[in-house]
């Protein structure tokens, strides 16, 4: 298989429900080409959604969320069921092929505890990715559809972070580009009163704007994720709306979509 081909797409859950049939249609024609998408989602809003309806109380320190036994069992519910389930009808409906599966099944994701899991429960933290599974399903033809759970060598999942999930799949995969797909156009800055999409952005670049506090919240965990993975294999990250047409060929082949994180 030709690795060039191959690519990491992050679907966050901010903007799932919007993803028209387009978006889907077009990522059956790139797997059509020959190129081979591997995706890693989220669904953070479907999980604060249904621990909120249930009654199970949580919150987020540092942009994770606080996760206890209880929320654990929502969480894998969510993601692993009804997101990720959704995700593969999609693309069904479009006429590619998925398979749907979360980070626990075969120990495709081994996780560690996160450093302070003293104060936020059971978060994981990406050790290693079984490529061979991954690269098993795409070999079939069916589009890998991973939800971002990981599991330690004694049974115990964790919660993990759908940014950093991908940013680790790309990494292990060694794929050259990850499209993080999201409910904006790429990084804003305001400039001259007006917000607009910066197209390059560098490493050095996103650590100015996160001291500076013009990338907060939601965005800080997909740049690091970002930062992370290209300073192995992955020669850039690109951070885009699913809802502009054309927007994955855009990413991948054209350009001038989104913002595009390069080393330097
Ligand atoms: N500089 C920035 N440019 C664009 N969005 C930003 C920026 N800083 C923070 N954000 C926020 O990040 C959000 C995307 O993150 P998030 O809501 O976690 O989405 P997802 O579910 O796709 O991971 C945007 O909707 C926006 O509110
Ligand atoms: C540890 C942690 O915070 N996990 C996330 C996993 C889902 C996620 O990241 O979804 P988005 O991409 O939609 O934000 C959570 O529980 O919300």
């Amino acid at each position: 298989m030709d690795t060039n081909q191959r690519f990491v797409m992050k679907c966050g859950g901010s903007t799932l429900a919007a993803l028209p049939q387009a978006f889907f249609a077009e990522l059956r024609a790139l797997q059509e080409r020959g190129t081979r998408p591997v995706i890693v989602h989220g669904g953070g809003p479907a999980i604060s959604e249904t621990l909120t309806r249930l009654g199970i109380e949580s919150g987020f320190v540092g942009g994770l969320r606080v996760t206890t036994e209880a929320v654990l069992d929502v969480v894998e519910m969510v993601l692993a069921g009804r997101i990720n389930k959704e995700i593969v009808r999609k693309i069904g409906q479009s006429g590619a092929r998925a398979l749907g599966l979360s980070g626990v099944d075969g120990g495709l994701i081994a996780a560690r505890p996160v450093a302070n899991a003293d104060e936020i429960g059971y978060v994981g933290e990406v050790t290693a990715v079984n490529a061979e599974i991954i690269e098993g399903i795409m070999a079939m033809q069916y589009i890998p559809v991973i939800a971002p759970l990981g599991i330690d060598q004694a049974g115990q999942r964790y919660n993990i972070n759908a940014d950093t999930a991908a940013g680790a799949v790309a990494s292990h995969l060694g794929v050259e580009r990850m499209i993080v797909v999201t409910d904006v156009p790429g990084i804003l800055k305001e400039e001259g009163g007006e917000r607009r999409v910066l197209e390059t952005v560098t490493v050095a670049q996103i650590e100015e704007m996160i001291a500076s506090g013009d990338i907060y919240g939601g965005m800080i965990p997909k740049v690091r994720a970002a930062v992370q993975c290209i300073q192995g294999q992955v020669r850039e990250v690109v951070i885009v709306s699913g809802t502009e047409p054309g927007v994955l060929t855009r990413a991948l082949d054209a350009g001038g979509v989104g913002t595009r994180i390069v080393r330097a």
